[in-house]
C-alpha cells in the first residue's frame, strides 16, 4: 500500500447539504474519515446515512457543499476511481436473470485486482450454487454473494449500507468474519452503516453518530460509552424536577429506585442526587447499545426546529 500521495482521509465532506424538496437530509455536514480500520455510522431512521453514501459515491449531486472520496471529488469519479471502491447496500441490486457464475465471470473480467480466494472464502459460508439465478437466491445468500463480489474486487474502500439487514445469526457472523479478515489482511478501509449495536461493538474501531444530517459524535465506541453513565438512586421522595437533571438522557422508576442515564457527568452527579434527597446512589456501566439508543432517543423526541 505505498504510492498514495493523496489525503489520509478516505472520506471528506465540507458543509455538505442535501435537500429533497422541503426535507433537509444533510445539514452542512463536515466529516473526515481517516484511512484504515472499520468505521460505523449510526443514526436514527432518516438521519441521512444512505443519502450521504449516495452523494459520496457520486450517484446523486449534493444541494451544496463538497464531498471527496479517496481524495477525488464524488461528482467526478472515473471508472478507475470506482474500481477502488466496493459498495454493498441492502437492496443488493444485481440482474435477477443472471446466474451466479455469470455475474462472477463478468466481475472477474472487469476488475484487474480480482481476488478469487477472497471470493471463495466468503461465498463458501453460503449454500450458493454457480448455476443458480440471482433472483432465486435468498436475501441472506444475496447479501453474502454481494459481499464476496465486493471483497474480491480488492477495494481500498468498502462502503456498506446496512448489509446485514435480514440475515440470520449464522450468516451475520460469517459476514462480519469476512469483513474483519479483509480489513486485517488487505488494509481495506470499511465504512459501515447499521442499526445493530452489538455488531458495531464487535467490529468497529470508530463510531460516527449522525443526527438530522449533522455529525454529533465521532470516537472509538468505548469512548462514547464512557460519556454515558447509569445511576441508580434511592430517592424516597418525588425526586428532582427532570428539567434540572444535568445531561439527562433517560429516566425510569423500577422497584422503587430511580434510574438515570446521563451524558457527560462525572462524580459530581452523585452530589446532585444526594442534594435531591437520595439516600444512596450508585453508578453502573452501560452497554454501547444502551448508550447510543438513549442518546438517539433523546434527540429523536425533541420537536423539529426546521
Ligand atoms: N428521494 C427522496 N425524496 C424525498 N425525501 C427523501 C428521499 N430520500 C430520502 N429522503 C428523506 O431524507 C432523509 C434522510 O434519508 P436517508 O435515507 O438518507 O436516511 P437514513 O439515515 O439512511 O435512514 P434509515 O436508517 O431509515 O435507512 C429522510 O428524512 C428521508 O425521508
Amino acid at each position: 500500500m505505498a504510492m498514495f500521495t493523496h489525503s489520509d482521509f478516505v472520506i471528506e465532506t465540507h458543509a455538505l447539504s442535501k435537500c429533497y424538496g422541503r426535507k433537509l437530509a444533510l445539514d452542512q455536514l463536515d466529516l473526515a474519515i481517516p484511512r484504515g480500520r472499520i468505521h460505523a455510522i449510526v443514526g436514527a431512521n432518516g438521519a441521512g446515512k444512505s443519502t450521504l453514501f449516495r452523494i459520496l459515491l457520486g450517484f446523486m449531486p449534493p444541494t451544496s457543499g463538497q464531498s471527496r472520496i479517496l481524495g477525488k471529488d464524488s461528482q467526478q469519479l472515473s471508472p478507475q476511481d470506482r474500481s477502488r471502491i466496493g459498495f454493498v447496500n441492502e437492496e443488493h441490486t444485481l440482474p435477477n436473470w443472471m446466474r451466479v457464475a455469470q455475474v462472477m465471470a463478468m466481475q472477474r473480467h472487469q476488475y484487474g485486482r480480482w481476488n478469487q480466494q477472497a471470493f471463495d472464502g466468503v461465498i463458501g459460508h453460503y449454500n450458493v450454487l454457480p448455476e443458480q439465478k440471482i433472483g432465486q437466491l435468498s436475501r441472506g445468500e444475496r447479501a453474502g454473494f454481494n459481499l464476496a463480489l465486493a471483497l474480491a474486487q480488492g477495494p481500498e474502500l468498502l462502503v456498506l449500507d446496512e448489509p446485514t439487514l435480514g440475515l440470520d445469526v449464522v450468516a451475520k457472523r460469517a459476514f462480519l468474519e469476512s469483513l474483519l479478515q479483509s480489513n486485517a489482511a488487505d488494509d481495506c478501509t470499511v465504512i459501515y452503516c447499521s442499526h445493530q449495536m452489538e455488531e458495531i461493538e464487535r467490529v468497529a474501531d470508530n463510531l460516527i453518530i449522525l443526527e438530522r444530517g449533522q455529525l454529533k459524535h465521532m470516537s472509538a465506541p468505548e469512548a462514547f460509552t464512557a460519556r454515558v453513565s447509569h445511576w441508580v438512586a434511592d430517592l424516597p421522595f418525588k425526586g428532582p424536577d427532570l428539567r434540572l437533571v444535568p445531561g439527562l438522557l433517560e429516566t425510569q422508576r423500577i422497584d422503587g429506585l430511580q434510574h438515570f442515564l446521563v451524558l457527560d457527568q462525572d462524580a459530581d452527579f452523585e452530589h446532585f442526587l444526594r442534594a435531591c434527597g437520595a439516600r444512596n446512589a450508585q453508578s453502573m456501566p452501560v452497554s454501547l447499545d444502551r448508550a447510543v439508543n438513549a442518546f438517539l432517543a433523546k434527540h429523536h423526541a425533541a420537536p423539529a426546529t426546521a
